[in-house]
């Protein structure tokens, strides 16, 4: 007969996300907006290993400078560890080694793999079998994206994006990223866009009531067909982000003119994601990009969702 012992180190790997489509309500009184969001898990990962340990830590790891991410109790993979334990009257803590490759505050929500990776990675290590909705409902305490981070795939957000309901997606799509020397904080893209819905209320349209993610974007997404997808991009944070980094028109105009069918600002920027008709045309305007002296890396997606990997 053989013994399940506990293991002794788990190894979760979750995605980073691209918005292909997102609508922004007004601000709500929780300090939130509305929206509707078509996410997309794209092949840049974060591969987070839990050890036993008496108390809770984090180290990151790999190529992408962490200098400004806090390691303290305010870092969201121990804010999520701390969750999974108090759920489950755990006692004891974990050693958390994060691998990054999604960039550092670029909109394409690494912080929130790092929490969704965690909470199936210290589930796995204790065994405290909380199950895919329980861990889900902990995601959504930890952060507007971290639902989406944990199931992967494609879907649509609406309420802060954190309600997820799944899309159909057909194949594969290619995308070139874009990445920026400076990252940009979620909360003040959102301020500048409230700003200018405000100041120029005559003139611009305004807030929608009722955010919705538009049909011809499932439509292509379903179809998975990279023109069709690529008319319908669209980012209502994408003019206040480059507004707060105007380098990023420059960006968009080199992608563009490279071959991408089109580029977009993902979520909050301000990363640019270029979408591209297929794995040759990514190279094309990888090469032309990294020649403008831009970083520039290659990604497909949709991908799966957090998974023990080790
Ligand atoms: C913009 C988006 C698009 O997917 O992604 P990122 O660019 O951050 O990756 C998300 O809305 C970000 O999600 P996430 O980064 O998880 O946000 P949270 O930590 O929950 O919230 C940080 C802050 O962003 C603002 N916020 C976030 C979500 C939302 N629906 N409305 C908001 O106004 C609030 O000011 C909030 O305090
Ligand atoms: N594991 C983490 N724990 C806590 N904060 C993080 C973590 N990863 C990133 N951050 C911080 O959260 C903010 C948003 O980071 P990130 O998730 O990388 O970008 P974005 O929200 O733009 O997708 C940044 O200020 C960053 O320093």
């Amino acid at each position: 007969m053989t013994s399940l012992a506990a293991p002794t180190r788990v190894r979760v790997r979750a995605p980073g996300k691209i918005n292909v489509f997102l609508s922004v309500g007004a601000l709500q009184d929780d300090g939130y907006h509305d929206v509707a969001t078509a996410y997309q898990a794209v092949s840049l990962y974060e591969d987070v290993t839990a050890e036993p340990a008496d108390d809770f830590s984090v180290r990151f790891t790999g190529p992408i400078d962490t200098s400004g991410v806090p390691t303290d109790e305010s870092n969201l993979a121990i804010r999520a560890a701390r969750l999974v334990a108090d759920a489950a009257g755990h006692r004891g803590g974990v050693r958390l080694t994060i691998d990054k490759q999604v960039p550092v505050a670029g909109g394409m929500g690494g912080g929130s793999a790092d929490a969704a990776a965690t909470l199936l990675a210290v589930d796995t290590l204790w065994g405290t079998a909380l199950g895919r909705e329980g861990l889900l409902a902990l995601a959504a305490r930890l952060g507007a994206d971290v639902p989406f981070a944990f199931a992967g795939g494609t879907a649509v957000g609406t309420g802060r994006g954190d309600e997820l309901s799944p899309a159909l997606a057909k194949g594969e799509f290619h995308w070139v990223l874009a990445l920026s020397d400076a990252g940009l904080s979620t909360p003040a893209v959102y301020r500048a866009l409230d700003a200018h819905r405000e100041r120029y209320r005559a003139d611009i349209r305004p807030a929608p009531t009722t955010p919705v993610v538009e049909t011809n974007v499932l439509q292509a997404l379903r179809a998975g067909d990279p023109g069709l997808l690529a008319d319908c991009l669209h980012n209502d944070l994408q003019a206040p982000a480059m507004r707060l980094q105007p380098a990023l028109a420059t960006t968009l105009e080199i992608g563009e003119k490279a071959g991408a069918l089109a580029g977009i600002v993902s979520g909050s920027g301000p990363t640019v994601a270029f979408l591209v008709a297929d794995r040759d045309a990514a190279l094309e305007v990888q090469v032309e990009l990294s020649a403008a002296g831009l970083v520039a890396l290659r990604a497909t997606g949709p991908v799966h969702g957090a998974r023990v990997v080790h």
